[in-house]
């Protein structure tokens, strides 16, 4: 092939989520859900004699990336666009690396299918610390519950069939590696509740209140989190804090309605390829 590949992936919110972890990155991960949304990453790779990643213009280190060209075989210069804030609970990194992988297959020796594309992006991103349940949940679009943990064929993942308009603000970013790093027994029995409580309930509403309660839980809110929360709420509307940022992202105009200016966007059907074709689907086994 001669023109160089690209794809976009969407963003995606985690609201809660559990962790579960294996010696083999492609079995571990996270049992959760969360959002793909329609602001994401936008992902070319070109052959290169040595690798490079370029995110807005400027040379960054991102591992997952690195991981993903290291698995393919393959040096390549990858150019990554995202109006997205980096750290801030969107999972950059994991649709970096997923993109990466998609459009990187273009240029190797060897063809991969979908699914082995998205564990190779899933392990990478897991090894580097940075994710466990973004590049699965990328992959599917829409409102992934990730049911099992793990890539294709390990994982599981099923979701909601609703389409909405979601707003978010982000006051600044967690280190996920740091947190995963940490205790989070607490956190991990919290995403395990959450996630039964949606299963008997799938519906937004549900997930919502499901992710609020796992924030408050596991600890995780800050002040200014936990502040804009409860104006939406007392606006009359459904807000909740995005794993691991010190975001907050609400449904229809919830943050609008009390009074912020916040980036608007919607819930996405996943990623797609220069011509805007749906790319991948992540099989439920
Ligand atoms: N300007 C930058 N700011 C933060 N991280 C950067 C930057 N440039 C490159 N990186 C790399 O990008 C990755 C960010 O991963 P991290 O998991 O913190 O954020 P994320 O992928 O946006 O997801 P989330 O906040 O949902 O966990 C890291 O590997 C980091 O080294
Ligand atoms: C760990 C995590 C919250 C980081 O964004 C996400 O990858 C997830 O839900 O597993």
């Amino acid at each position: 092939m001669s023109r160089s590949p690209s794809a976009f992936v969407p963003g995606h919110i985690t609201g809660f989520f559990s962790i579960h972890p294996h010696d083999d990155p492609e079995r571990a991960g996270s049992r959760g859900a969360g959002l793909a949304l329609s602001d994401g990453v936008s992902v070319d790779v070109e052959r290169a004699a040595e690798s490079a990643v370029v995110l807005n213009d400027q040379r960054v280190s991102m591992a997952a990336v690195e991981g993903v060209l290291d698995r393919l075989g393959v040096t390549a210069r990858v150019t990554i666009h995202t109006e997205l804030p980096v750290s801030a609970g969107f999972g950059v990194s994991g649709a970096s690396a997923l993109g990466t992988a998609l459009t990187a297959n273009a240029i190797t020796e060897d063809d991969r299918t979908e699914n082995e594309l998205i564990a190779i992006a899933h392990a990478a991103e897991v090894a580097a610390g940075t994710g466990l349940g973004d590049v699965v949940g990328q992959a599917r679009g829409g409102v992934p519950i990730r049911r099992e943990p793990g890539g294709p064929p390990h994982g599981q993942i099923d979701g909601l069939f609703v389409r909405e308009r979601i707003e978010y603000v982000s006051f600044g970013g967690l280190d996920t590696a740091t947190i995963l790093g940490g205790d989070t027994a607490a956190l991990s029995r919290a995403g395990e509740d959450a996630l039964a409580c949606l299963l008997e309930q799938p519906t937004l509403e549900r997930f919502m209140t499901e992710s609020r309660r796992f924030a408050r839980k596991a600890g995780l809110l800050t002040e200014r989190v936990e502040e804009t929360i409860t104006a939406v709420q007392n606006a009359g509307g459904e807000a909740s804090m995005a794993m691991l940022g010190e975001t907050v992202f609400a449904l229809g105009e919830g943050l609008t309605k009390a009074g912020y200016d916040p980036t608007v966007c919607h819930i996405d059907g996943g990623p797609r390829n220069e011509c805007g074709q749906r790319t991948t689907f992540l099989d439920a086994r």
